[in-house]
């Protein structure tokens, strides 16, 4: 059965989902044997919202993630963005994909050190050959609140201010879904909740958002959460708080 998770709490968004994995496994071949990283996971992420995933180390979470972004190819199941079948796309097709629909924001924020945080933000646009705007450049800039860092270099940031630069990177594509995978996991609280409250504003606005995260705190700040065991999608939760969250995980890994 696929999970279906609510629509976002702020807009009505029609019914098609942002990205839906349909009986998706994922195995891997290590030796002798092979590990089934996703076993038969259905899922549907709805449009404008933001799910979280959670799990135990190991349940599969980056797995999901690189799945559903196209980064990595699934063993058997089906991966639909925005209703399109990316299953069998060839390898150009999913790397324009990934261009153009796509946006992916890492713990470890991923910018090029060399760069100033405008050069980091107009990277995607130059690799997808689309003309860069300064306007747009420096429009999601301000939107992340460091128009007025423009020319610094990542070294010259704090950790939260280039996370913060990593989502204008990613979002300057306008990508169908932004995924991140534990966006806050190297930062201090304070940093966190700025770059949540961001991630936020990102969703009221319409984007769709998918992400992983150990963090109960981070993972109440989405619509909804799913959870992750074993490869399989054991429990989700509508609208939690992070006791309700921190108790249906610890019920997993105990
Ligand atoms: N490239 C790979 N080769 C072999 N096994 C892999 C590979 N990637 C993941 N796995 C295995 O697949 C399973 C799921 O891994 P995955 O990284 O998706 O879990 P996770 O929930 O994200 O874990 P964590 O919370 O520790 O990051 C694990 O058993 C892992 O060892």
């Amino acid at each position: 059965m696929t999970t279906s998770l609510p629509t976002a709490r702020t807009m009505s968004t029609g019914h098609q989902p942002a990205v839906e994995l349909r009986g998706v496994t994922r195995t891997y071949a290590t030796g002798q044997h092979s590990v089934r990283a996703l076993d038969g996971v259905s899922v549907a992420f709805p449009t404008g919202s933001w799910t979280a995933v959670m799990g135990p180390s190991g349940s599969g979470k980056s797995t999901l993630l690189h799945c559903a972004a196209g980064l990595e190819r699934v063993t058997a199941g089906q991966v639909l963005l925005g209703g399109a079948d990316i299953t069998s796309a060839g390898d150009g097709e999913l790397t324009a994909l990934r261009r153009s629909d796509i946006g992916f924001v890492f713990q470890s924020f991923n910018l090029i050190g060399s760069l100033t945080a405008e050069q980091n933000v107009a990277l995607p646009l130059r690799l997808a050959g689309r003309r860069v705007s300064t306007k747009d450049v420096r429009a999601v800039l301000t939107a992340v609140g460091l128009d007025d860092r423009r020319k610094h270099r990542p070294r010259e940031l704090s950790g939260g201010q280039q996370q913060r630069v990593a989502i204008a990177r990613a979002m300057v594509t306008r990508p169908r879904v932004l995924f991140a995978d534990e966006p806050t996991g190297a930062l201090d609280s304070g940093a966190a909740r700025t770059v949540l409250g961001l991630l936020r504003d990102l969703v009221a606005a319409g984007q769709s958002i998918v992400m992983v995260t150990h963090d109960p705190a981070a993972a109440a700040s989405a619509d909804a959460v799913v959870f992750l065991r074993d490869g399989r999608i054991v429990d989700h939760a509508v609208s939690p708080d992070a006791r309700e969250v921190a108790d249906r995980l610890a019920r997993l890994e105990a």
